[in-house]
């Protein structure tokens, strides 16, 4: 199977080099963009090739990757329209932008071409993304499960409804900036009493990734947060001390409107 990559930034970056990590074969993937330096140097890192322009990429492709933003797939599509209807069920499209959906993308392609959404997030780079995936009527099983494979060499893949596209964007392609914030925050926390930056960054990272693990095991058999939570609070103790301090502060309540803002904004982008 020839993988066509539409973009050669960060995310599409992450998940080819995942693939050929995982053991596919790198000399099959194709890679346009837009001016011709990132593709190239993916294309040399993976040992894929550089198509000409968009539109060579399209003939040449069985799965064609979307992987530019939001706010230029239009222009993308317009590119390569011509072909992809001209070759039928022999090419899928695959889209991993924010906030576009898949009847949007139908209108741009001007018919109902096979094409499938994805919405991996920025941990593919270390094989870690939790990625949703959602194909149109008109993808064949065998399209949906080359497009699932290619994603699960970054990471975990899961099938959701389309509508619900906008809140995994923000639970699972956004959060990991918020973590990011989170842990930055720490580190100045950490600075305040003395530690360097760098160490505190460090620790509060492998805090929370420990806790995530721990997380998704206790779910698996059934806990929810609150049971965790209620692990590490001793009685008159410090946790107790910080959570209510942290509520007062507004803590849940701001991470529900990151989510808002992010789910009103995934809205517009369609
Ligand atoms: N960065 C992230 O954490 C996530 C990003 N996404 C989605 O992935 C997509 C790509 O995002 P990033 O990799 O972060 O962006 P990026 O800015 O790193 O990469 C975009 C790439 O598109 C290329 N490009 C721009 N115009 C083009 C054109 N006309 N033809 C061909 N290539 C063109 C650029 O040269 C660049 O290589 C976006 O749609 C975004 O919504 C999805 C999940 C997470
Ligand atoms: O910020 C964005 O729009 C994209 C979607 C998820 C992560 N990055």
């Amino acid at each position: 199977m020839r993988i066509g990559f539409i973009g050669a930034g960060s995310m599409v970056g992450a998940i080819a080099r995942g693939a050929v990590a995982a053991g596919m074969d790198g000399s099959s993937f194709l890679f346009s963009d837009a001016r011709g330096v990132s593709a190239p140097a993916l294309a040399a890192e993976v040992g894929g090739t550089v198509a000409s322009s968009n539109d060579t990429l399209a003939w040449q492709a069985d799965l064609i990757v979307l992987g530019v933003k939001p706010q230029v797939q239009s222009a993308v599509i317009a590119e390569i329209r011509s072909t992809v209807k001209q070759r039928g069920q022999e090419v899928a499209v695959l889209s991993i932008a924010a906030g576009r959906s898949l009847e949007s993308m139908s209108r741009d392609f001007g018919a109902t071409v096979p094409l499938m959404r994805a919405m991996p997030n920025v941990n593919a780079q270390v094989g870690a993304s939790v990625t949703a995936l959602c194909p149109n009527d008109v993808v064949s099983d065998a399209q949906c499960e080359a497009a699932r494979s290619v994603l699960e060499t970054v990471g975990s893949v899961v099938d959701i409804e389309e509508k619900d596209f906008p809140i995994f964007t923000a639970l699972a392609g956004c959060s990991p900036a918020w973590f990011f914030q989170m842990i930055d925050a720490f580190g100045r926390a950490g600075v305040k009493y003395g530690l360097k930056k760098a160490q505190s960054v460090e620790i509060a990272a492998a805090a929370m990734l420990g806790s995530a693990q721990l997380m998704l095991k206790a779910a698996a058999e059934g806990a929810n947060p609150s049971t965790l939570i209620d692990q590490v609070t001793s009685p008159g103790g410090s946790t107790i001390a910080g959570l209510l301090a942290g509520e007062e502060a507004g803590l849940s309540t701001a991470i529900v409107r990151a989510v808002d803002a992010a789910v009103g904004h995934d809205h517009r982008l369609g």
